[in-house]
């Protein structure tokens, strides 16, 4: 994300087979639960978010379940921000993420944003996930997590894209405010200040040794 304003944003959506990663990214686009989806197939949206002011192209990549190791990194080294998904019913799911969460750290360390997702909260009488669990995961990777159902809303879909999207905009305030650029235009903006202000001393006291 090299730009000095919020305009665009990747987004990466990960997580184990089945857990509802396209029917997430398609509920969000087209605001539209179709209930069938085309098995481990990698999809990229553009999607455009008009708000009041500002415009932001998303690009969201729905990934695969299986892909090598090479294209999972590719993957997470391209992201602005990620959606990482598993589902309440499926413990295999759980522990996918917490494997993604390894790699994560290991390549992007944990400055990247990131949400938690557990989906198909309406099928909690088949729960192979505690929500200890969850919060446990979610403590590890320091994120916000959310509990939710595409099949049945739209609200906890909305709500966790939201969040990432703050998370992407504060790291890239972050970024831009921490970049050598900036940090050498404050520095320079001292220098000048400084020199201006031992000026304005110099003035006075000339001033004074007239009187
Ligand atoms: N009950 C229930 N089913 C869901 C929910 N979300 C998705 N599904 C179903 O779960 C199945 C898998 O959904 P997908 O969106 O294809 O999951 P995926 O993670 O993209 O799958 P792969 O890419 O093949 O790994 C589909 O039959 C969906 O209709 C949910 O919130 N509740």
């Amino acid at each position: 994300m090299s730009q000095r304003r919020f305009t665009s944003a990747k987004i990466v959506i990960l997580g184990g087979s089945g857990v509802g990663k396209t029917a997430f990214a398609v509920r969000y686009i087209t605001k539209r639960y179709i209930g069938d989806y085309a098995p481990n197939t990698e999809m990229l949206y553009t999607h455009r978010l008009v708000g009041t002011r500002d415009e932001i192209t998303l690009e969201i990549l729905d990934t695969a379940f299986v892909m090598s190791q090479e294209t999972l990194e590719k993957h997470i080294k391209w992201a602005d921000g990620l959606i990482l998904m598993y589902s309440v019913t499926s413990r295999v799911s759980y522990q996918d993420a917490c494997k993604v969460k390894e790699i994560l750290f290991h390549l992007r360390g944990a400055e990247m944003p990131v949400v938690l997702v557990s989906n198909k909260h309406d099928l909690l009488t088949a729960r192979a996930v505690t929500e200890d669990e969850c919060d446990n995961l979610a403590g590890e990777m320091d994120c916000p997590r959310f509990q939710i159902s595409v099949a049945e809303g739209q609200d906890g879909v909305n709500e966790a894209m939201d969040e990432l999207l703050v998370l992407i905009k504060r790291q890239l305030v972050k970024s831009l405010t921490t970049s050598p650029e900036h940090v050498a235009g404050l520095e320079k903006k001292s220098r000048l200040y400084n020199m201006k202000k031992a000026f304005k001393k110099r003035i006075v006291r000339s001033r004074s040794d007239t009187f």
